[in-house]
C-alpha cells in the first residue's frame, strides 16, 4: 500500500532559544489569558505607555450595539505630526527596506492583535496565543541564546493606541535590537459601524497621510490576517464573508510594503473555525521559522502583497510571452556540426537497446549553458541535468480562487494541486507554436547523462513546493488553498520537451503513483517503441497537430525523417491501449495551417486510434521569433466560435461514420472543447471526470493480484456547468476577466452563430 502523507508537509519549528534579556519571570507573563501592554512584553517596546492588563475572565459577552458604544474608542492621531521614519528604499525584489542600518535579525516577536464584539474572536485569539506560546517554549534552545522565537504578546485592538502599532512599528528593546515583530491580526467582520471601521479608517488615513512615509510599517518582519465571519448569512466573499479581514489584509500590504508573511485565512463561525485557524497557525509558524533561518520573507514573486492590489492583474503568464529570442540551442545542429566528443547517439526509441548512463556523457542542460539561463529566466526550475518544473499561471489563479484550467472542468483537476514537470527538457520536434522553442534542446536521440528517477522526483517536488511558497504573499491567495497546495495531487507531464524521452520514465511514474499523484502524460507521437513500453498512466495523450503528412511536417517540423510513419504507429498503439487506458487526442488548431479542409483527415485519425477523448484547443499566440519566422501571427489564432464550428463539424463527420462520439464539455476561458466517446456517456450523462481515489485503489489491486481495469472503472460524472453550451466556468470561483475578454460572451456568441440553444439541449442529447 502506498504511503500517503495525511497532511501538507509541516516543518517542525527549529529549536529556538530564549533571548538573554528574557528571564523566566518574564516568560511567566505569557499567560494566554493576559493582555499585555508594550511594557509588559518579553521584549517591551519603546512606546512608554501606561500598563494595561486585562484578564479574559473579566470580560463577559457583550451585546453588539452596547459593546460598540461602551468600548473605549481608540486614540486617534491628534494634530499634525510628522512621523519620523526612514524612507524605505526599493530593492531589486521590489520590497521596501529602510535605508537606515538595521541590526541583523535575532529574535522574532509575534504580536497577536484581535478585535471582538461578542468574544468569538477573542476566544480564538487566545487559542492562537497558546499555540505560539507552546511553539516558542518547545523550541527554546538553551544552547543558542542569540536567535529564536519569543513567546507571543496579545493586544485588543480596541485598547491599543493605533499610533504605537499601526502608524509606526514598536522599537525593539535596546538589549536586543535585532528583534523583529510579526503582527498576527485576528478580526471578525461586521456590516454595521463598529471599532473595526475606526481601525480600518486609521489604516486608510495612515496610508493616505502625506506626512507619513510610504510603508511606515516596513520594519515589521511580516504580518498575516485571519478573519472570522458567518457563512450562513454571508455565504461567499462577494456577499461579504470576512470582508473586513480582507480589507485589513490589503491595507497592511500597503503599510508594510508587501510584507504579507502568510496568506489571509478565514474561518466560518458556523462550521469549524478552529480547524481553519489551526491550519493557518501552522503555516504561520512555518513562516516564522523561515524568517528566522533566512533573515527575511525571501524573494516572493512579482505581485506579492503589491500595494496596487492586482485585481486588474494580467492573468496571462508573462514568462511565457517573454521567451528569449536569441537563445536557440539546437543540439541536433551541434551534432551535425561534428560534435564528436559526446557519446555515440543511441536512438532510445529502439527498444531493447540498453541505455547506459555513460560516465563521459555530457549534461543535457549544464548550469553554465545559455539554455539553462534562458529556461530559469522563464521561471523553470531545472532539476538535475535534464528535468524541469514550473508553476503554471492557473496554479496561481486557483490559489486566489479565480478558477482552474480546463482540466478542472473536464477532469476535476484543481490547478493548485497540480505540478507541471518534465523529466526531459529535450524534444524531437520544433513545433511552430511551442512556447519554449528556441530555449529547449532538441534531438532525436538520448545521448546525455541520465539522472536517476529518485533525484528527479525529489527535485521536481522540492522545486514545485518552493515556487508555491513564493506565492504566499500574493494578494488574494487564501490560506486554506495555500495549505492544500502543499500536497501535490496531480502531475502534468507536458511542460516542455518529450517526457517519454527519459529512459526511466516508468520508474518515475511509479514514484508518482506511490504518492497518489495522478499522471497526465502528453506525448508528441514520435516515439512508438517508448509509447508501447509505457506503463499505465492516469490519462495518456498524444498531440495531433495535423491530419496529414504535409501539414504535420509544416507545423511540428519533426527531426525524424520517418515522422509520419512514427505518428501512424503511435495511433495503432493508442488504439490498443484504449481498452485499459484513458486515451486522448490533443488537437491544437492553427488557422491557416491545420484547420481548413482537414475535418475528413482528422476523422480518419480518430477512426484509426479510437481515442476515449478528443480535446480541441485554439492555438495561443506566443510571439516568439521562431513562430514569427514560420509565419505565425495573431491572425492564426482561431476565435472561440471557429473552434466550436470545427468541433461541431468533426462530431458530425464522426457520427456520419457511425463512430459513437459526442460533444461533452467546454472551457471557453481557454478556448477548449472536449469531444468524448460514448463510453463516457452513462445513464444519459457525461462522465468525463476522473475518480482519482478509485484509480489508485484499482492500480494497487492490479499490482497486487493482476486484476486489470478499464477507463470506465474510474470515471465520474461531469459537472453541469462544464457541459458544452454552459461555458465551463466553475460557479464557485471568482470571475476576473482581462479587459475586453469575456469567455461567457464568447461561448454565447459561438452558440448564436451555430444556432445552438443550451437550454433546449439536454446532456443526453448533444447536438450532432
Ligand atoms: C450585526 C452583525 C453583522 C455581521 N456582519 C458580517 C459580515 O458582513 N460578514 C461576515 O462574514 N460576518 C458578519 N457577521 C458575523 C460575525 O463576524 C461573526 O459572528 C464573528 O464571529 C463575530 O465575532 P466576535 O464574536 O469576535 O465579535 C456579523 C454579525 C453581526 C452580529
Ligand atoms: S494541467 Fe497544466 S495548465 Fe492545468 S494546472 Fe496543471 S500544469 Fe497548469
Amino acid at each position: 500500500m502506498a504511503c500517503l502523507p495525511s497532511a501538507p508537509p509541516h516543518r517542525p519549528l527549529h529549536a529556538v532559544p530564549r533571548p538573554p534579556c528574557l528571564s523566566q519571570d518574564s516568560v511567566a507573563i505569557q499567560d494566554p489569558c493576559v493582555r499585555v501592554s508594550p511594557v509588559l512584553a518579553p521584549h517591551s517596546v519603546s512606546g512608554e505607555k501606561p500598563e494595561t492588563e486585562t484578564h479574559c475572565a473579566d470580560r463577559t459577552p457583550r451585546p453588539v450595539s452596547a459593546t460598540t458604544n461602551n468600548k473605549p474608542g481608540p486614540k486617534l492621531a491628534s494634530g499634525p505630526k510628522r512621523v519620523q521614519g526612514k524612507k524605505p528604499a526599493k530593492t531589486v525584489t521590489g520590497r521596501r527596506e529602510t535605508v537606515e542600518e538595521v541590526p541583523p535579525l535575532s529574535f522574532i516577536q509575534p504580536i497577536v492583535f484581535f478585535a471582538s464584539l461578542t468574544t468569538t474572536t477573542e476566544h480564538y485569539a487566545n487559542v492562537l496565543l497558546e499555540d505560539l506560546r507552546v511553539a516558542a517554549q518547545e523550541r527554546a534552545n538553551p544552547e543558542n541564546r542569540e536567535r529564536g522565537l519569543l513567546p507571543p504578546q496579545i493586544h485588543d485592538i480596541s485598547y491599543v493606541d493605533f499610533d504605537d502599532f499601526f502608524t509606526t512599528v514598536p522599537k525593539p528593546p535596546t538589549t536586543s535590537p535585532g528583534t523583529r515583530y510579526v503582527y498576527c491580526i485576528l478580526i471578525p467582520s461586521y456590516n454595521i459601524d463598529t471599532v473595526l471601521n475606526t481601525f480600518l479608517s486609521h489604516l486608510d488615513e495612515t496610508h493616505h497621510d502625506f506626512r507619513v512615509d510610504t510603508a511606515p510599517l516596513s520594519q515589521l518582519a511580516g504580518y498575516s490576517v485571519f478573519g472570522f465571519g458567518d457563512k450562513e448569512e454571508w455565504p461567499t466573499e462577494e456577499e461579504g464573508f470576512c470582508f473586513q479581514a480582507k480589507e485589513v489584509d490589503r491595507w497592511m500590504a500597503k503599510l508594510t510594503g508587501r510584507k504579507r508573511a502568510y496568506p489571509l485565512g478565514m474561518g466560518d463561525v458556523k462550521s469549524d473555525p478552529e480547524t481553519s485557524l489551526k491550519e493557518w497557525s501552522r503555516g504561520l509558524q512555518d513562516t516564522l521559522v523561515d524568517i528566522l533561518e533566512s533573515g527575511g520573507l525571501g524573494e516572493g514573486v512579482p505581485g506579492s502583497g503589491d500595494a496596487v492590489e492586482s485585481d486588474e492583474e494580467d492573468l496571462e503568464d508573462e514568462d511565457e510571452s517573454k521567451s528569449p529570442k536569441n537563445t536557440m540551442v539546437d543540439l541536433e545542429d551541434i551534432q551535425m556540426n561534428g560534435d564528436s566528443a559526446g557519446p555515440l547517439p543511441i536512438d532510445f526509441t529502439t527498444i531493447g537497446k540498453a541505455i547506459s548512463a555513460e560516465p563521459t556523457a555530457k549534461e543535457m542542460v549544464p548550469t553554465t549553458s545559455p539554455t539553462y539561463a534562458a529556461l530559469t529566466k522563464q521561471g523553470y526550475t531545472i532539476v538535475g541535468s535534464h528535468s524541469g518544473v514550473k508553476i503554471c499561471r492557473w496554479t496561481k489563479s486557483a490559489l486566489r480562487g479565480r478558477g482552474s484550467c480546463y482540466k478542472y472542468s473536464f477532469y476535476g483537476i484543481k490547478s493548485h494541486l497540480c505540478m507541471e514537470a518534465t523529466p526531459s527538457l529535450s524534444c524531437s520536434n520544433k513545433c511552430i507554436f511551442c512556447w519554449r522553442h528556441g530555449t529547449n534542446p532538441v534531438g532525436t536521440t538520448w545521448r546525455w547523462k541520465v539522472d536517476s528517477p529518485e533525484l528527479i522526483f525529489k527535485g521536481v517536488k522540492e522545486g514545485h513546493y518552493k515556487k508555491i511558497q513564493m506565492l504566499k504573499g500574493v494578494p488574494g491567495v487564501r490560506a486554506e488553498r495555500f495549505a492544500e497546495a502543499m500536497r501535490i495531487r496531480h502531475c502534468a507531464l507536458s511542460l516542455v520537451g518529450e517526457p517519454i524521452f527519459y529512459p526511466h520514465i516508468n520508474r518515475f511514474l511509479e514514484m508518482l503513483h506511490r504518492e497518489h499523484i495522478s499522471s497526465f502524460m502528453v506525448c508528441n507521437a514520435q516515439h512508438p517503441d517508448q509509447l508501447e513500453a509505457l506503463h499505465r498512466v492516469t490519462q495518456l495523450y498524444v498531440s495531433i497537430d495535423a491530419s496529414n503528412r504535409e501539414s504535420l511536417r509544416k507545423i511540428d517540423r519533426p527531426l525524424h525523417r520517418d515522422f509520419w510513419e512514427r505518428f501512424q504507429r503511435c495511433l495503432d498503439i493508442l488504439r490498443e491501449k484504449r481498452h485499459f487506458q484513458r486515451t486522448v487526442f490533443r488537437l491544437t488548431l492553427v488557422k491557416g495551417f491545420n484547420v481548413e479542409d482537414e475535418i475528413i483527415g482528422y476523422a480518419n485519425l480518430v477512426e484509426k486510434a479510437l481515442p476515449g477523448l478528443i480535446e480541441v484547443k485554439g492555438v495561443t499566440y506566443c510571439g516568439t521569433s521562431t513562430s514569427a519566422g514560420a509565419g505565425l501571427t495573431m491572425k492564426n489564432v482561431p476565435f472561440y466560435e471557429e473552434v466550436s464550428a470545427f468541433v461541431v463539424a468533426l462530431n458530425k463527420e464522426l457520427q456520419r461514420r457511425g463512430l459513437k462520439y459526442g460533444i461533452a464539455a467546454e472551457h471557453a476561458h481557454s478556448c477548449c472543447i472536449l469531444l468524448a466517446s460514448e463510453r463516457f456517456h452513462v445513464n444519459g450523462k457525461w462522465h468525463t471526470r476522473i475518480d482519482y481515489d478509485r484509480f489508485f485503489e484499482l492500480l494497487e489491486r492490479e499490482k497486487l493480484d493482476g486484476t486489470s481495469f478499464t477507463p470506465e472503472d474510474y470515471m465520474r460524472e461531469t459537472e453541469e456547468w462544464a457541459l458544452f453550451g454552459r461555458g465551463g466556468f466553475n460557479p464557485d470561483d471568482e470571475r476576473v476577466y482581462r479587459k475586453g475578454r469575456d469567455p461567457d460572451a464568447r461561448a454565447r456568441k459561438a452558440r448564436e452563430i451555430l444556432g445552438i440553444e443550451p437550454a433546449s439541449w439536454p446532456a443526453s442529447n448533444p447536438p450532432s
